[in-house]
């Protein structure tokens, strides 16, 4: 026998201590998310799989668990690497000693400026990194009607790529108006995924929309950011996603769902976490410690960030320490504090030569800026004093209201307030299919004078800028578009800080402490300019998503997410 054959007879051989293991967890204390208990064993393991629990076993390979308690490794079940603002192979080297042995990607941010090229790009990183990454199919690309993106992902754009390995199904179907109103591309997407695994984005839709967008097929949610739209979710057979992203942070409102009933189907996830909030506060590890903090049982709380986001995404070799599962697990030493002390990713030990060793993923993008440098006049919005819509900034959450204030006019140019921390923005088109410029005005950047400009606009992400004087709003827009791509504050004609990405105008090439360390200046140079904002640059990038309610702005202008129209340029 060679082959898968003589694997699975090794596993039987070795599950049934008939001969060494090849690694054993010796003497740990072992947590079972079925039971929710915890038990002292040795985990034996072959190759990539758990083949021994409840028992004692040799080794040829020995890790002393004394003091450390067993679980199954995490799952981030939605997030897009990209906003990591790391490479792929950077975000596993970053986040994998978090214990996240698996993540599910929505490569649409990438797809938004490259199209395919995107999720072969997605695909090449998940064959590479150690920690398991899979990939949804970015199923809105564009996301809104309302945007230029640099690419658009059909359905025969996608259905090339079903049953491909690492990848699972469709991404976030977050064109939610489409669905409702079963335009054509929006269906011809669903019936083509809907034997598989649809993920959802349906912020604020509940009653019977919601119902219609079950009925679709869709399967998962992440946005709801209140407990009765989660409850509702929850109770429709949706399987809630809760985030803890760097800008919509969820989980202080959506921890009370997690009861011994309900954790089976509940799931952890990021969607957009940068690589400060990493350092600072951890990534799912952080997510799990501080809903134990919250009262929650321990492992409740390691199941909703295991097993559960397995069984919802159909992941059934993995999710448990347990014979026949993946070995995918974290070594503890502070179970109650969720403190990461070892990695096993598919059976290897996660040490600093295993990221050495991965092959090299080439970068993609490296000539997104296809767009000239602009004039600060090519900012201005032109009109006279009046009554205008202003987006309103809701801090922690990516959700805008839609505001209006009275805004004065000098020589036929509307102008900026501090008094009413109404600051201009714009969204400058880069993706060479048109000169579009948007332009309007949003409250609660606080700042006094300067610009921030950012080449992440989520989704199609052109060039968002935000600032109290249009010549700096142009030097900062103009430094975006020289270094490649990137985030930029600029006051006094100056830049004052920098980060670029030059992989699609999303990602740095750098190491990920290199880019906390120039995010952690960003943030300064934009606290120096008055911004109160925790994360001053996602606030700028999400201000163009327009399939989040309630007002936000594209290159096509201010747009109304719920009447999902343009309703000023
Ligand atoms: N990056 C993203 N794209 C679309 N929807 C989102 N919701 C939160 N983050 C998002
Ligand atoms: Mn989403």
């Amino acid at each position: 026998m060679d082959g898968p054959e003589a694997l699975i007879a090794r596993r039987i051989a070795q599950g049934r201590g008939l001969e060494p293991a090849d690694l054993v967890i010796k003497g740990a204390r072992v947590l079972d998310v079925v039971t929710a208990t915890l038990f002292e064993s040795d985990v034996a393991i072959c190759g990539d799989t758990i083949v021994g629990t409840f028992g004692t076993y040799e080794g040829v390979e020995t890790i002393d668990g004394r003091g450390l308690t067993v679980a199954p490794g995490f799952i981030d079940t939605h997030l897009h690497i990209e906003s990591s603002l790391l490479t792929p192979l950077e975000f596993d080297r970053c986040v994998l000693p978090h214990g996240v042995t698996t993540a599910i990607w929505d490569p649409h941010e990438i797809s938004n400026v490259l199209g395919t090229a995107g999720i072969d790009y997605a695909l090449a990183a998940a064959a590479a990194s150690i920690m398991d990454i899979r990939v949804n199919l970015s199923s809105c690309v564009p996301a809104s009607p309302l945007e230029t993106s640099g690419a658009r992902l059909e359905v025969g754009d996608l259905t090339p790529y079903r049953g491909r390995d690492k990848v699972i199904g469709l991404a976030e179907f977050m064109n939610f108006p489409g669905v409702l109103n079963a335009d054509p591309g929006c269906i011809a997407k669903l019936a083509a995924f809907g034997d598989g695994h649809i993920d959802g984005h349906a912020p604020l839709v509940r009653g019977k929309d919601l119902n219609g967008y079950l009925a679709a097929g869709i399967r998962t949610d992440h946005e709801a950011n209140n407990y009765d739209e989660a409850f509702e979710k929850l109770r429709k057979g949706m399987s809630v996603l809760i985030r803890e992203s760097s800008i919509a942070k969820d989980l202080h409102a959506l921890w009370p769902l997690i009861t011994p009933e309900t954790s089976a189907f509940l799931a952890f996830c990021t969607d957009d976490r940068n690589p400060v909030e990493i350092a600072e506060e951890g990534h799912l590890d952080h997510m799990i410690r501080w809903t134990i903090a919250q009262g929650v049982a321990p492992a409740h709380a390691y199941r909703v960030a295991s097993w559960s986001g397995a069984n919802a995404f159909g992941l059934r070799d993995r999710g448990l320490v347990a014979p026949g599962k993946r070995a995918d697990l974290v070594l503890l030493s502070d179970y109650e504090g969720c403190r990461v002390e070892q990695v096993i990713a598919g059976g290897r030990l996660v040490t600093d030569a295993l990221f050495d060793a991965r092959p090299a993923v080439a970068p993609v993008g490296l000539d997104s800026m296809k767009v000239a440098p602009v004039a600060a006049t090519d900012l201005l919005t032109r009109g006279n004093r009046g009554e205008r819509p202003v987006i309103g900034v809701v801090p922690d959450k990516i959700v805008t209201e839609r505001l209006t204030l009275e805004l004065g006019a000098e020589e036929g140019v509307v102008q900026p307030d501090h008094e009413k921390d109404a600051a201009a923005v714009a969204v400058i088109s880069r993706h060479g299919v048109n000169g579009n410029i948007g332009r309007g005005f949003v409250k609660g950047f606080g700042l006094r004078a300067g610009a921030i400009a950012s080449s992440v606009g989520h989704d199609s992400h052109n060039i968002c800028v935000v600032g109290m004087d249009h010549a700096d709003m142009a030097v900062a827009v103009n430094r975006v578009i020289a270094l490649g791509g990137g985030f930029v504050v600029a006051e006094g004609g100056e830049v004052r800080a920098e980060l670029a990405l030059p992989v699609a105008g999303l990602i740095s090439l750098e190491p990920h402490e290199a880019v906390r360390e120039k995010l952690v200046a960003l943030r300064a140079a934009a606290s120096a300019l008055g911004c109160p904002l925790s994360e001053p640059f996602l606030q700028v990038a999400f201000l163009p998503l327009a399939v989040i309610p309630h007002l936000k702005i594209t290159d096509f202008g201010m747009v109304d997410v719920d009447r999902f129209e343009v309703v000023a340029q």
